[in-house]
């Protein structure tokens, strides 16, 4: 069974067909990459998919359940994890507090029901501590635990973002351009740290990103999508040489790749 199949998925915005009969799979342990020109509906999927917008059309079914018209936060109970295209913590917070309050989004309690709370409570609080704490060093963020993300450049934010949403215990991970404002060494770093992420926290991952290598690298299949439509699907090599994703990407058909 597929963690994540999306079968025909339709949306509109007025006249706008931002997406039109869109199937996806995404199975055990997969990192399924999305590329596409901008516009071409990428981070809309997420939306259908993560349940910030509700297709017009289609079904979206995670580990056989139909999730269609289940809210976000259920969503996320039953494990879906997202990062946002734009950084999505809190600035003025710790980076360890944006790390424990993404958990408390999951446990269902508040902080204060952890400092006032039972012995099992004080147990779970230590838990989830110790679980943050294992998260940030292996990101390599401990040295930043406790400096707050306003003061942070924006290649640590990322890694930050990453790191609150692994906090949140998910099974599939879908992130937004998570290699956007990042140079080609830290985009070679972050490829390395998706495949650990995978293998350490037994993670299916969806990822949107425009950085082509990146996304070649690290994923199993991949998809692109264009005007709301899939254009090419399959192996990242067959994708990236596919004549219609060369020409979606450089306007014309004479190039042989997706520039890099
Ligand atoms: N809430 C909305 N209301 C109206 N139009 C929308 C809405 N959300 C998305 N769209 C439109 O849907 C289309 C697809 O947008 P989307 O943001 O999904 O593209 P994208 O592939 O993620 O682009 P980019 O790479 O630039 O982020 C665009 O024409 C966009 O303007």
């Amino acid at each position: 069974m597929s963690v994540l199949e999306v079968d025909d998925v339709s949306i509109h915005f007025g006249g706008i067909k931002a997406l039109q009969n869109i199937s996806l799979r995404a199975g055990e342990w997969e990192i399924v990459g999305i590329i596409g020109p901008n516009g071409a509906g990428k981070t809309t999927l997420f939306n259908c998919i993560t349940g910030f917008y509700t297709p017009s059309a289609g079904r979206v079914r995670y580990r056989g359940k139909d999730i269609t018209r289940l809210p976000v936060h259920r969503r996320t109970a039953l494990g879906l994890g997202r990062t946002f295209q734009n950084v999505g913590l809190v600035k003025n917070a710790t980076v360890l507090d944006n790390l424990l309050t993404a958990q408390h989004l999951q446990v269902g309690y508040e902080p204060v029901t952890g400092i006032l709370g039972s012995p099992a409570t004080f147990a779970e609080e230590k838990r989830l501590r110790d679980r943050a704490h294992q998260i940030l060093e292996l990101l390599q963020l401990e040295y930043v635990a406790r400096e707050r993300v306003t003061d942070l450049p924006y290649g640590v934010l990322k890694r930050v973002e990453l790191a609150a949403v692994l906090a949140t215990d998910p099974d599939l991970l879908l992130l937004d351009e998570p290699g956007s404002g990042l140079g080609p060494e830290e985009a070679e770093g972050l490829g390395d740290t998706l495949l650990t992420l995978r293998k350490e926290f037994g993670l299916t991952i969806v990822m949107i990103d425009h950085h082509v290598p990146l996304v070649t690298r690290v994923s199993d299949y991949v998809y692109c999508l264009n005007f709301g439509e899939v254009l090419a699907e399959g192996r990242p090599d067959a994708v990236r040489s596919h004549p219609e994703v060369v020409l979606a990407y450089l306007g014309d058909d004479t190039e042989s790749e997706v520039p890099v």
